[in-house]
């Protein structure tokens, strides 16, 4: 079964950015010669830049350009994936369980019965995720639809990836925006074909037609409420950029045929997979008190480095600060001494909210399984 996309195919600059630097093919990971090859005295002051500015005095582009001569595609994520295993076992566990969570995870079951349609919705940067482990047991064989909301955030060879691994399994999958409204008429469409059979039945019983009902679920933050919001063109559920927002579960009318459930994130009550956990919280997915900012930004920083649509030597370029080898922490240490007076929390927060804002370009933190 072909996946079910949204219209607009954006360019990203995630991809662009690949573009401009792809220069050659080379060792797997260059980023490990960069330290060596540089040094720092050369940077009189710190300075936040953007752009394809490669540097003050127009030298470190030329140091720093082996780092990122690797083939996007052929890229291997698994690789980083155990990377990111090995880096996240030795940290204090990111938990974050806040009591309303156990309440909804409650509700939910109990108003499962009354959904024609499951709409899941997950973080299009990290699908695996906002993918909750129990989900599948939870659904059994309703009717689902994946949204890969954010779609604004990754770039195109993102996207495509994973449109063609939703293709292969024969999952629905819309790409939305929840800030611009993005695939919300798609979604809506999808979900009302999805049930067309409801009212069939109803029919042959005497009874009359009624609403498709559609739930809409998902991890905290991941832009529920907001793709609610867009479809009914009216604020009718509590969006806003922090997780746990949305509190109580709440059904909403769209026109004469559909009705919409919106519900808090949800979120398993211990997360094994602390990858994950430490994905959710560079994506601000998962309450921020449940996270060291300085280990969680030092993770960031190593994948980065590692990624080839951003590399060491876009971190370089934004901060004015080598990387030595893949150590996100002293990394942070070097940034919070050169623009925040030693304050590594503020250094980590500035990282994080830069990979949020997308300054590094926009790019996935995951991409499907190749088969
Ligand atoms: N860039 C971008 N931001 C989005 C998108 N969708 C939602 N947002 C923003 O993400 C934030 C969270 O959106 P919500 O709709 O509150 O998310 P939620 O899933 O309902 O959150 P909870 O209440 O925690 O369950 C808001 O600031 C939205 O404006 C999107 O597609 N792209």
């Amino acid at each position: 079964m072909a996946a079910q996309l949204s219209g607009v195919w954006l360019n990203s600059p995630a991809a662009t950015l690949a573009g401009n630097v792809l220069h050659s093919r080379g060792s797997r990971f260059p980023s490990a010669t960069v330290s060596t090859a540089h040094t720092s005295t050369s940077t009189p002051t710190i300075q936040i830049v953007g752009g394809k500015n490669l540097g003050q005095n127009g030298t470190e582009s030329s140091k720093f350009s082996s780092t990122l001569d690797i083939d996007p595609e052929e890229f291997d994520w698994v690789e980083l994936e155990a990377d990111l295993y090995h880096w996240t076992k030795a940290l204090r566990p990111v938990q974050w369980y806040p009591g309303h969570i156990a309440k909804t995870e409650k509700e939910l079951k109990d108003q499962l019965k009354l959904m024609d349609v499951v709409i899941e919705v997950r973080d299009a940067r990290i699908p695996m995720s906002t993918s909750h482990p129990q989900m599948g047991s939870w659904l059994g064989n309703r009717k689902r639809i994946v949204v890969l909301n954010r779609e604004d955030m990754i770039s195109t060879a993102d996207r495509n990836a994973w449109a063609n691994y939703y293709a292969r399994l024969g999952t629905k999958v819309v790409f939305s925006n929840g800030q611009l409204g993005m695939g919300t008429m798609k979604l809506s469409r999808l979900a009302k074909d999805m049930s067309g059979g409801v009212n069939i039945k109803r029919k042959a019983k005497g009874l009359l037609p009624r609403p498709v009902r559609a739930g809409i679920i998902g991890y905290p933050n991941v832009g529920k409420s907001s793709l609610i919001n867009r479809l009914l063109k009216r604020r009718m559920c509590p969006a806003a950029p922090r997780p746990g927002v949305t509190r109580e579960l709440k059904w909403v009318r769209f026109g004469k045929d559909l009705e919409l459930l919106d519900s808090p994130g949800i979120i398993p009550m211990r997360m094994n997979d602390q990858s994950a956990a430490i994905k959710l919280a560079i994506c601000d997915d998962i309450g921020e008190r449940s996270y060291d900012f300085s280990e969680v930004a030092a993770i960031l920083v190593q994948i980065l480095a590692r990624l080839p649509a951003v590399g060491n030597k876009a971190l370089c370029d934004r901060y004015k600060i080598e990387i030595d080898g893949r150590d996100g922490r002293t990394f942070v240490q070097k940034l919070a001494l050169r623009m925040f007076n030693g304050d590594t929390h503020q250094a980590a927060f500035r990282i994080l909210s830069d990979f949020r804002k997308g300054k590094f370009g926009w790019v996935a933190l995951e991409r499907p399984p190749k088969s």
